[in-house]
């Protein structure tokens, strides 16, 4: 079972090589996945790793390797901060206090008038493990190796939270928060939980930029003033109370905006796409000498930035999509011969559509970007939904929107913000299973259900709303700490704060190896499509 078994080779020299010179990621993109180039996706990004395994890598007979490799990755996650470029910033006592929650004076400089002693703040130097299985073997499941005999190496990165010290007196603060990108179950529990926690560091003046980068540029559009009272509720309705877009103004653009706004700490809510651009804002400050903190909070549904445990919004997508897929359930087992099919968010990672399916345990067929099929022929999809009606006498079939993408025509167009906009991959296994059935005398009852946007507008479960509650605090812990061009995650279910670059260098993908995939492989009984 699972389309990746046979391909496992243990050789020394099929295995990923590090390289030292910020190799984003490659980690994850161990050798066998790369082998099986098992999607146009899987086979971009392989191509960009053998690009960067060209330039020098680690010599593992050299036998200082390890270290070396340690002290590599700690440059690379590095967290700027504000003291790398102004000599003169100086620190003040954090006026985040754990006891007293309402600033008593206008005048911050002595820190915070609290007669607590312990305030639970987090040390500088508090580090948290990335990763935490040691593989014995690089074929163990899943095994992400860095040299050939999978060592093990630790990987630390820092802790998120408050510190002691703060770079930023909070009535010179003037705060902004932008919503950039698709929607995405949280947003507002995160913009709430900035503006509350801003506030308890005694931060007056915040601001909402609506409808993502554009706000900054369109003059139409003016910015919201934010505060306690204003977000108290916005968590109980989904959507973004800035509203959302894709594409807008240039980097100059918008750090000029930035300027005369008077903007020195900036919340930037989105995805890969956002956090470029976050990136970008952060290194324009710095190219002019503005003293800003430029914090991300990581917004995907489709669960795909790199390092992280689970990005906000992605549970609730999964709850959400239980519906749909009970729906088509229910369509298909009371129909003769019933299919239902269910299209799941997901451009290029399956993250959605393999865990709504493993949760559902209604799925007979998932289908997600990382892992090719064959609709027609001995082992294609049409096949077994023959084998699934004969036996079963229904099917259902979960694909995630990137899947299969090679079967539908090619329009080359563009969103605004420059992503790939899909053919309908839904649509065409509906048709085609139509016409199969039709051509091979079987009659079959087709349901298609694309709950994409119902699930998308969602309010953030129970779940979320704490993962949003805890990454919204923490970007404002920091952008105060003095920390920029930087975004909050959880690893291993600890908050960390990570370099952006970092994060975005590719999309997250599903790993065909892992054992998430077999276990979903498992639920479904699926076999290979290939
Ligand atoms: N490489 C980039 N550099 C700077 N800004 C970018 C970049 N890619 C996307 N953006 C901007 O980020 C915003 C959101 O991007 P988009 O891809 O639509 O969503 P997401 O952040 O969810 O990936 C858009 O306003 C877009 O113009
Ligand atoms: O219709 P839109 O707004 O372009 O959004 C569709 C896209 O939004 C997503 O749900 C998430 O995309 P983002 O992370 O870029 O917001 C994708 O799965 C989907 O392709
Ligand atoms: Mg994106």
């Amino acid at each position: 079972m699972g389309t990746i078994s046979h391909a496992i080779t243990t050789s020394k020299v099929t295995l990923p090589r590090i390289d030292s010179n910020r190799s984003y990621g490659l980690q994850h993109l161990n050798s066998r996945f790369c082998q099986l180039k098992s999607s146009r996706v899987a086979k971009k990004l392989c191509a960009s790793a053998e690009t960067r395994k060209r330039s020098p890598a680690v010599d593992f007979n050299d036998p200082d390797w390890k270290s070396k490799f340690q002290k590599d990755f700690e440059r690379r996650f590095n967290i700027p901060h504000l003291t790398e470029i102004f000599d003169d910033a100086v620190p003040i006592p954090s006026t985040f206090c754990l006891k007293m929650r309402t600033p008593v004076s206008e005048e911050f400089a002595a820190g915070y008038p609290s007669d607590e002693e312990w305030h639970g703040y987090i040390n500088n130097n508090d580090r948290v493990l990335l990763k935490v299985i040691n593989y014995s073997s690089p074929t163990s499941a899943g095994a992400e190796c860095i040299d050939p005999d999978c060592t093990w190496v630790e990987q630390w990165v820092h802790r998120a939270g408050p510190r002691e010290k703060i770079y930023f007196r909070p009535e010179e603060v003037k705060a902004a928060i932008v919503t950039c990108g698709g929607l995405c179950p949280g947003l507002n529990d995160v913009i709430r939980q900035i503006v509350i926690t801003l506030e308890i560091y005694g931060v007056k003046k915040i601001v909402g930029i609506p409808f993502g980068y554009r706000g900054f540029s369109d003059v139409e559009l003016s910015e919201m003033p934010l505060s306690r009272k204003v977000v108290q509720n916005v968590h109980l309705s989904g959507g973004s109370l800035l509203g959302v877009s894709r594409g807008g103004p240039d980097v100059s653009e918008i750090v000029d905006s930035m300027e005369e706004r008077g903007i020195n700490m900036l919340f930037v809510l989105g995805g890969n796409g956002t956090h470029a651009g976050a990136e970008a804002i952060h290194n324009e400050c710095r190219k002019r000498q503005i003293r800003v903190a430029v914090v991300g909070v990581p917004k995907t549904i489709d669960n795909d930035i790199l390092l992280m445990d689970k990005t906000f919004g992605f549970d609730t997508a999964v709850e959400e999509a239980q519906r749909a897929i009970n729906s088509a359930y229910i369509e298909a087992h009371s129909a003769y011969h019933g299919v239902g099919i269910v299209k799941l968010m997901g451009r290029s990672s399956g993250f959605i559509a393999m865990h709504a399916s493993l949760a559902s345990g209604q799925i007979d067929i998932c289908l997600i970007p990382e892992v090719r099929f064959n609709l027609h022929g001995p082992h294609g999809i049409l096949q077994h939904l023959k084998y699934l009606i004969e036996t079963k006498g229904s099917a259902v079939v979960c694909v995630a929107e990137g899947a299969g993408q090679d079967f539908l025509q090619k329009t080359n167009a563009k969103d605004a913000s420059g992503n790939t906009v899909f053919g309908d991959i839904g649509v065409h296994i509906q048709q085609e299973t139509k016409k199969h059935f039709k051509e091979i005398g079987v009659p079959v009852d087709v349901k298609y259900i694309d709950p994409t946007y119902m699930i998308r507008a969602c309010r953030a479960n129970a779940s979320d709303g704490i993962l949003c509650a805890v990454l919204g605090q923490n970007a404002v812990h920091g952008a105060f700490a003095g920390y920029s061009g930087i975004t909050v995650g959880i690893c291993n279910t600890h908050y960390v704060y990570l370099p952006i670059p970092e994060v975005i260098s590719h999309p997250r993908l599903v790993d065909p190896n892992s054992r998430m995939w077999h276990r979903c492989l498992t639920s479904t009984g699926q076999p290979d499509f290939i």
